[in-house]
């Protein structure tokens, strides 16, 4: 019998036997109906529905049109429940979070390729919870205060390689995806390790990208039947072929890791290894972490911040070349009052200038990075609604639907619009109005790095908007471009039209753009102080209590 027939046989009987589970099941009479749904298929529900791209551009629309903010799927046998409002996902992932902050099994970029070691995949069990105790106070909002040189420093160099490479490309524009993926590294690496890149092209990047990019590929569901079935792990190596992928891709990620780990605890002043090593010896608890979990906590933080941060910068040059008419100039207006053209913008300047953070926001709402949301599960049976969510249900945030929510938005939610972000009373001086930043993900597994990912785009924003001119190379594709802006929504939009590269993370495709200084004393002040690659940050510069 060849080799494929024998694992065609295999599935076949898994899938009767999971068939014939759950037509058991089903004769358990449930007092609620699950959630709208497409027609599904018997055995294998709805999975032939399952759009290959834009799953979240095609389930906000599918949840918009017909099914409503909770809408159930059936992927062979494993249900999805997709939240589509705020309201909804309020309700189930931060009210009910005490049964809604595990995560779906992945067998292969969690139980294998991590070994249990990946924060985002973990389980909420007594792991999750000693990891989370000790990450949580070195990204906390007042530590991140702490962390503000660094992004000082990173963004007056982003302003120096910017200037310098259009100096050289002159009207051909310049390919700003690469410095601010460098940016974007050099201050994660310099926190977790205490070493800066100064090209982007250094070899220890170069690996953190391609394991990132192929452990990353281990996440997307449906990609490996074992996500989906996993008592099929338990097939013998010649069967499962993810097997030796896996423990390939484990064994880089732990040399990544380890590797980064060490030469942390060897650099010469303070960084995030020593301060994490040292609260894990310090941990009350009798539990203990080991280097390697350590080292994974670090590289996981480092691959959670690379892509996230530099996107949502990505995106707001998106906005700039599609709708900076209107916005640019308001900032630039307020740039010159609040600052002036003696210095660049700090971080000192950030509560006389609410409409930067409002510009930030709604970067990362009209463009939400982690586009279709991280799943959380359901831990038990439960009703809302009046419809039932099964215990095991894959209950995932549809952020791309969520930040378009009018109830908590606003009007023309597709539209970007920074100023919905701000109390507009001429009785008072503007201010943030306190909406949710939904892009961040809902309830105890909510991004443990959102203060900083949000003090780095402000810092980036406010020098990118009070330093340049920025105008699309005259020899881009206009309309790809336009069409990265445009009301997504709308049903005269064919996913594929987007201009956005697809994933975990959404990223516009590449374009490039020129970067004109605004006037003499912008590229003056840009000059002054030269490459930043040479002052290192010690101790002084970056205080931070160890946590009790
Ligand atoms: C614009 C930038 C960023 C965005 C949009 C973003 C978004 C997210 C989202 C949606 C989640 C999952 C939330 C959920 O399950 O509901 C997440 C988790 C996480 N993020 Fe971020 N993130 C960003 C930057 C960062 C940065 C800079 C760091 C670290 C310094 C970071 C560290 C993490 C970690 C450790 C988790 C895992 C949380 C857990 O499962 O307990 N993120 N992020």
């Amino acid at each position: 019998m060849s080799l494929h027939l024998s694992k065609l046989i295999f599935v076949l009987v898994w899938l009767a036997l999971v068939l014939l589970v759950r037509l058991a099941i089903k004769r358990r009479s449930y007092p609620y109906p699950l959630p709208p749904s497409p027609k599904s298929l018997p055995l294998i529900g709805n999975l032939l529905q399952m759009p290959e791209s834009h799953r979240w551009l095609h389930f906000y629309r599918w949840s918009r049109d017909t099914y409503g903010p909770i809408m159930y799927l059936n992927l062979g046998g494993l249900s999805m429940i997709v939240l589509s409002t705020h309201e909804a996902a309020m309700d189930l992932l931060v009210k009910r979070g005490a049964h809604y902050s595990d995560r779906p099994r992945f067998v292969v970029a969690g139980d294998m390729v991590t070994k249990g070691m990946h924060q985002l995949l973990r389980q909420y069990d007594s792991a999750y919870r000693l990891h989370q105790r000790l990450e949580a106070p070195l990204l906390s909002v007042q530590a991140s205060e702490h962390y503000q040189p660094v992004q000082e420093l990173e963004s007056r160099q982003l302003l120096l390689d910017l200037m310098k490479s259009c100096d050289e490309e002159g009207e051909r524009g310049v390919e700003f995806y690469h410095f601010f993926d460098r940016t974007a590294a050099s201050i994660i690496y310099f926190l977790l390790y205490g070493y800066r890149f100064k090209t982007g092209h250094e070899p220890e990047l170069q690996d953190a990208h391609s394991v990132q990019e192929a452990a990353v590929e281990t996440i997307q569901l449906g990609k490996y039947i074992v996500d989906v079935f996993p008592s099929l792990n338990v097939l013998p190596r010649v069967f499962a072929p993810w097997k030796a992928k896996a423990e390939a891709l484990y064994i880089l990620e732990r040399d990544l890791h380890l590797g980064n780990f060490n030469r942390g605890l060897a650099s010469p002043g303070w960084n995030l290894t020593k301060q994490l090593k040292e609260a894990s010896s310090l941990n009350a608890t009798k539990a203990t972490a080991s280097d390697e979990e350590l080292a994974f906590d670090l590289g996981i933080i480092g691959d959670a911040a690379l892509d996230t941060s530099s996107a949502a910068l990505q995106w707001f040059i998106v906005a700039w070349v599609t709708h900076g008419s209107g916005f640019v100039a308001e900032a630039q207006l307020l740039l010159d009052q609040v600052v002036g053209r003696d210095r660049l913008p700090e971080f000192e300047d950030r509560p006389y200038m609410p409409f930067i953070d409002a510009i930030c926001n709604e970067v990362l709402r009209w463009r939400p990075v982690v586009v279709g949301g991280m799943p959380h599960l359901a831990g038990q049976d439960e009703m809302y609604n009046n419809y039932r969510i099964p215990a095991g249900s894959m209950v995932v945030g549809n952020h791309f639907a969520i930040t378009r929510d009018e109830s908590v938005f606003g009007a023309d939610v597709d539209s970007f619009v920074p100023e919905r972000w701000l109390i507009n009373d001429p009785k008072e001086k503007p201010s943030l109005k306190k909406l949710p930043q939904t892009g961040f993900g809902f309830g105890r597994r909510m991004c443990t790095g959102r203060h900083i990912a949000l003090n780095s785009m402000f810092i980036s924003a406010a020098r990118l908007l009070w330093a340049f001119d920025v105008q699309l190379a005259a020899a881009e594709d206009r309309s790809e471009v336009k069409n990265m802006g445009e009301q997504w929504g709308s049903a005269d939009m064919k996913a594929g039209d987007t201009g956005c590269i697809d994933g975990f993370n959404l990223r516009p495709k590449h374009f490039k753009v020129v970067f004109r200084p605004r006037g003499p004393w912008a590229r003056m002040l840009i000059m002054e102080r030269g490459n930043t690659h040479e002052h290192l940050l010690e101790h002084g510069d970056i205080q931070h209590e160890n946590p009790e």
